[in-house]
């Protein structure tokens, strides 16, 4: 199915859940500019399913403002922009070592979506009476943090208000939200009981998938009538900690 809508634009695609939303929009027939940092085999599936590519870091202004021309050289309209892209490591003990991962983590999640939703307002600005679309992935922690993680809790925290911010600047003609994922995927470093002690916490008593942010991501973006929402997706493990 053919779309006569312009691109949508998702950071951090080039694996996990980023690389699954890009992935099902091409399956859907919608345009996709896909960003990511490390090549990887999932980049050039998407590829092969049509998405134009855009390769770039997010640690500062100058790296930001060259992906913001690299969207702009592939289309001069956008029908959507999904901030994805995120760091999630615990905060180091070393403080020096945690301040340098504080800059990477305010850049990643709130310098470069305020950035690029900044330069890009103009592309976005909607063709006819359909809005067109932001939408910011925090996480469940942004309310209710984890000092082990407090660096990464605050500045998808900071992203979130973002999102207030944008929804009330952008409106009517740019809808802006964000969705909170809860217990998606594990990482490598979860050890078997720490899994579990978040899977008992979590009401529905198992971890989500990709495919239940995709499904999120298209909920918000299908809706005429929500800006300004912030949307768990975490099986109630929120209600549960
Ligand atoms: N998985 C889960 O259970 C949960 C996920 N979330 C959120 O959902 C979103 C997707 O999660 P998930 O797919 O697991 O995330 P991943 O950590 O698997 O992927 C994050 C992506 O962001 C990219 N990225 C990170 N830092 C930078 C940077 N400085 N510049 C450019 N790209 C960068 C990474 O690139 P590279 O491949 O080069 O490292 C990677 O492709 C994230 O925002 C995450 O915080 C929230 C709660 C739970
Ligand atoms: N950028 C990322 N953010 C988060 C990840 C991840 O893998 N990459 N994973 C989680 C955890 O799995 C957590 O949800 C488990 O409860 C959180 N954020």
């Amino acid at each position: 199915m053919s779309s006569d809508r312009a691109p949508l634009f998702i950071t951090g695609a080039g694996r996990n859940v980023g690389a699954h939303i890009a992935r099902r929009l091409l399956a859907d027939g919608l345009p996709v500019i896909a960003h990511y940092r490390t090549a990887t085999d999932e980049v050039d599936a998407l590829a092969a399913a049509g998405a134009m590519l855009v390769r770039g870091s997010l640690d500062d202004e100058a790296g930001i403002r060259a992906v913001t021309d690299a969207v702009n050289g592939h289309t001069p309209r956008l029908s959507g922009l999904i901030h994805n892209a995120s760091r999630f490591e615990p905060t180091p003990d070393d403080p020096g070592t945690a301040a340098a991962a504080f800059a990477d983590y305010w850049a990643v999640h709130m310098l470069a979506p305020y950035l690029l939703t900044t330069l890009l307002t103009p592309a976005l600005e909607p063709v006819g009476d359909r809005a067109s679309d932001v939408v910011m992935i925090t996480d469940i922690y942004a309310d209710d943090p984890t000092p082990k993680h407090d660096i990464y809790c605050a500045t998808k925290a900071g992203l979130q208000n973002l999102a207030l911010s944008f929804a009330k600047r952008l409106g009517p003609g740019i809808k802006v939200n964000a969705i909170q994922p809860g217990p998606i995927s594990f990482t490598d470093w979860h050890q078997p009981e720490a899994r579990q002690r978040i899977l008992a916490d979590t009401l529905l008593g198992r971890a989500g998938n990709p495919e239940a942010i995709y499904r999120a991501v298209r909920g918000l973006m299908d809706n005429d009538y929500i800006t300004g929402a912030i949307l768990p997706v975490d099986g109630g493990r929120r209600l549960g900690r």
